[in-house]
């Protein structure tokens, strides 16, 4: 079985973070693994507390996991702080990670900042070189490339850009900020769109982690960088589709849409 590993912090209401991460690896047909950032206290609603992992305990778990399952792909998310990503630079260069999509995690859906401000340039200059691809929303897309973002032409010109500077490719979502959910992956110099129908759901909780960790899914079971974004977004359709309503504020997906296992059954009237 392949495996990937996300690096990333946890959401105790399950529909993002590390949580998100695992059941989609898991419903992707992937081994999930983990090493946690930082012990983030939210729900649907928004943060309310964080608790950093030290640097030094960062360290062994990702030793933990090098050592023992070595990774398919790897898969950063919420990252925390300029002392937790020296590490997580180090550690992916010291075993030779291969399948990096880095999401670029900054702010929260519920507007919470999930990064300091500081780390935004130790991100830019120590993590995102060493990523096969990175999947900025629409500000973070903005941030990375300095650019003001308002159409699809603006999207293709900062995913150019952000490429361009880090060497690697960029998918910058539309998500429900610019289009119909439509993506633009820029790699090797030109772009793709990816289509996707825009589903009514105001339930979008752990989109873009959710769609970061089908793509390193799909990237450890050996699909090439354009066929594992087409089967992300397909996923995340079909996440999104399944209309979940959970919580008080931005709900979870239903990252477990397609398990058809007789152990999901419910118990019957
Ligand atoms: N209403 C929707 N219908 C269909 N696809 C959507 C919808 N909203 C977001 N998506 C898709 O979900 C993926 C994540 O995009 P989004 O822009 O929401 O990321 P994000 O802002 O990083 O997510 P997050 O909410 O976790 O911060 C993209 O493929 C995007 O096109
Ligand atoms: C630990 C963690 N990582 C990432 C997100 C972003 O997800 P969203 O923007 O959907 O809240 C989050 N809320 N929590």
């Amino acid at each position: 079985m392949k495996t990937a590993l996300t690096i990333a912090g946890t959401d105790p209401s399950g529909g993002a973070g590390i949580q998100a991460d695992i059941k989609t690896m898991t419903a992707n047909g992937v081994f999930a693994t983990c090493a946690v950032t930082a012990l983030v206290a939210q729900n649907t609603t928004g943060v309310k507390s964080i608790v950093e992992c030290t640097p030094d305990f960062l360290a062994e778990e990702l030793d933990c996991v090098f050592t023992d399952i070595f990774p398919d792909a790897v898969k950063t998310g919420m990252v925390s702080s300029i002392p937790l990503i020296r590490v997580i630079a180090a550690k992916l260069k010291e075993y030779g990670a291969k399948n990096l999509v880095v999401d670029p995690v900054m702010v929260a859906t519920s507007g919470d900042r999930l990064i300091t401000e500081d780390a935004v340039s130790a991100l830019k200059e120590l993590l995102l070189p060493l990523a096969t691809v990175l999947t900025p929303n629409i500000p973070e897309a903005e941030i990375l490339s300095g650019m003001t973002i308002r159409s699809a032409a603006d999207m293709e010109a900062a995913a150019r850009a952000i490429s361009e500077q880090y060497g690697c490719a960029v998918l910058c979502k539309g998500g429900h900020q610019i289009n119909d959910a439509d993506d633009l992956l820029w790699r090797c110099g030109s772009g793709k769109w990816f289509h996707g129908k825009r589903i009514n759901n105001p339930n979008t909780h752990g989109t873009g982690c959710t769609l970061s960790s089908a793509i390193a899914s799909n990237l450890a079971k050996g699909f090439d960088l354009d066929t594992a974004v087409e089967r992300a977004k397909a996923y995340i359709s079909g996440a999104l589709g399944a209309m979940l309503d959970l919580g008080r504020g931005s709900g979870p997906m239903n990252h477990m849409f397609d398990l058809k296992s007789i152990y999901c059954t419910e118990k019957a009237d």
